[in-house]
């Protein structure tokens, strides 16, 4: 499955290399970083990608004004400056480098805690002003012994970690999913928050900026720490809450905070960054030369890895999409979709509030792909589908939540004989259709349960049928589609059961409108699919 992405907007600074690679693979990329919102939400609809860094905006107007856009590159790790959601609601693939300014942020992060133990920015301040005598205020105070908390124990704050360990710091720290054996190893003694905060003499926060981390250090907070506890604030604008620290910093309480974060950016009050407690950088914690061109170059080959399908690495919205680019997955994907389709279209479109999906075989063990696959298949087929053209394997869990269809799993190692592996879906009113991949093809087997002779390809134009048997029935199924004007390729019947059979005809083209009227002739009940 390969992407086409002829068009790639760029708005903000980003390193030349981005450009060169895009463009090297026949991709048009225009550069713009001085776009306003109301320009931006105009012009994206002429791209099929966009590459931000944190300062664009890429919020729900900017999304829903997009018509071809298929990629959301970000050039760095936070996305928060894009609604994911937004973007995920119309199928498109929000993706970032988050490896590649790590080094960076954890160094920036080092200098302010070395800048703010030795008062280094109103040492430099009393420089420029020529007031040597200054000197005398500015004693500051020995890292090593000092304890050091980090707050978010992921990519960067391992890295701060490590760095501060060399200085003699000891270092504890909280991450909800990092465990306390894992920290150990990079010399973080782990203990929930309630502990650490007494403990430390300096505080850095690295976790998303999220509602659980929105004022995680507050007014409380800084009441169970020490007096003359100093903080530092790399992450996100908004962990540690603005007026909070501005309270304890008057107060004595916070002896110092270095911020290369704001809640807003550039920030509308710049009372903290000029209080002369604190140490202040214009959110430079990626700005190194060496991480803008890694995570220039990381960007541009992720989108250049999707348009040639081999592979989607760093999405975060779309899990079933990386497991789809696999050749070896791609054909069960078109399997459960068409599967989908098939199980709406005999369902008469009726949505669905329940859908069974089952895989069976060991190939299909972690399959989890598989029920976005099908919710594609079905979503697209359904009424309430919504706009079909952003329906995809992105868009159609968060579809389906919306709409309230629960989808539930099960896998079995062992599949019905013959086939090694076979997906079925079942909906909440009987209607059960199973398949399976033969030489790469999508194959139905069976319908409620009643096998096929021969399985049933799955193809794009299906008349499906069921209808007393009797020996005319193929030929008068046959000859009812040829009279209502179709061709069709290939026709399969089910086992009979109960006097009844199934049966799938493929056609050449789209059924003509008056197919339906010529088979209900001959059978029971036809759907289109
Ligand atoms: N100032 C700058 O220029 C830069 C800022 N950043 C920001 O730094 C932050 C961290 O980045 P990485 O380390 O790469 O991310 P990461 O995903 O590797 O680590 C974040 C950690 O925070 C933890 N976490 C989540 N909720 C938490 C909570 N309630 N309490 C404690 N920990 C929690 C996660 O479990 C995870 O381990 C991000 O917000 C990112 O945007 C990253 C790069 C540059
Ligand atoms: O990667 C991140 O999360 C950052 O905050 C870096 O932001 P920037 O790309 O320098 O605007």
């Amino acid at each position: 499955m390969a992407f086409s992405l002829k068009s790639v907007l760029i708005s903000d600074e980003i390193d030349q290399k981005c450009v060169d690679i895009l463009q090297s693979n026949g991709v048009q990329v225009t550069k713009n970083t001085k776009l306003s919102k109301e320009e931006l939400v105009q012009e994206i609809a002429k791209y099929d990608g966009l590459v931000v860094r944190s300062a664009t905006k890429v919020t729900a107007d900017v999304i829903n004004a997009a018509k071809n856009l298929k990629i959301i590159g970000r050039a760095g790790t936070g996305v928060d400056n894009i609604d994911c959601d937004a973007a995920t609601k119309k199928g498109i693939i929000v993706m970032n480098t988050p490896g590649g300014n790590t080094l960076s942020a954890a160094e920036l992060t080092c200098a302010l805690i070395c800048g703010l133990s030795r008062n280094i920015h109103n040492g430099d301040r009393a420089m420029k002003t020529e007031t040597w005598s200054e000197r005398k205020k500015l004693m500051g105070n020995e890292l090593y012994g000092k304890t050091l908390a980090i707050v978010g124990l992921g990519r960067i704050g391992k890295e701060v970690a490590i760095r501060m360990q060399s200085f003699g710091m000891k270092t504890i720290g909280f991450d909800p999913i990092i465990p306390g054996e894992v920290s150990a190893e990079f010399g973080v003694e782990w203990m929930e928050l309630d502990r650490l905060w007494p403990l430390a003499d300096y505080i850095t926060v690295h976790t998303p900026l999220i509602p659980q981390t929105k004022n995680l250090i507050s007014d409380k907070v800084f009441s169970t720490c020490k007096k003359g506890i100093r903080v530092v604030n790399v992450a996100r604008g908004g962990i540690i809450d603005e007026e909070a620290l501005l309270r304890a910093l008057e107060s004595g309480q916070c002896a110092g905070a270095g911020l290369d974060v704001f809640t807003s950016e550039p920030p509308k009050d710049f009372t903290l960054a000029k209080h002369p407690k604190v140490l202040a950088t214009p959110h430079l914690g990626a700005s190194t030369v060496e991480a803008q061109e890694r995570v220039a170059v990381e960007i541009a080959e992720q989108f250049v890895d999707l348009m040639k399908g081999t592979q989607l690495f760093g999405a975060i919205n779309a899990q079933a999409m990386c497991s789809a680019l696999a050749p070896e997955t791609q054909p069960w994907v078109d399997l459960g979709q068409r599967l989908g389709a098939v199980s709406m279209a005999t369902n008469k479109g009726q949505s669905s509030k329940k859908v069974a999906v089952g895989t069976y075989g060991q190939s299909l063990k972690k399959a989890s792909y598989i029920s976005a696959a099908v919710l594609a298949g079905l979503l697209k087929n359904s009424p309430a589908g919504g706009d079909s053209a952003t329906l995809n394997l992105v868009s159609a869990p968060a579809l389906a939540k919306q709409l309230g269809v629960e989808v539930t799993t099960q896998h079995n190692d062992s599949a019905p004989s013959p086939y090694t592996a076979c997906i079925s879906v079942t909906l909440d009113n009987g209607i059960q259709v199973t398949g399976t991949c033969g030489g790469g093809a999508p194959l139905l087997t069976a319908i409620q349960g009643q096998g096929f002779q021969a399985p049933a390809p799955l193809t794009d134009n299906m008349v499906v049928f069921t209808a007393k048997g009797s020996p005319q029935l193929l030929q008068n199924a046959l000859g009812a589609v040829t009279q209502a004007g179709a061709t069709a390729c290939s026709v399969s019947l089910t086992l009979e059961k109960d006097s009844k059979v199934w049966g799938v005809i493929s056609l050449l083209q789209k059924a003509p409108a008056n197919c339906l009227d010529a088979m209900s002739k001959v059978t029971e009940a036809t759907y289109l699919v």
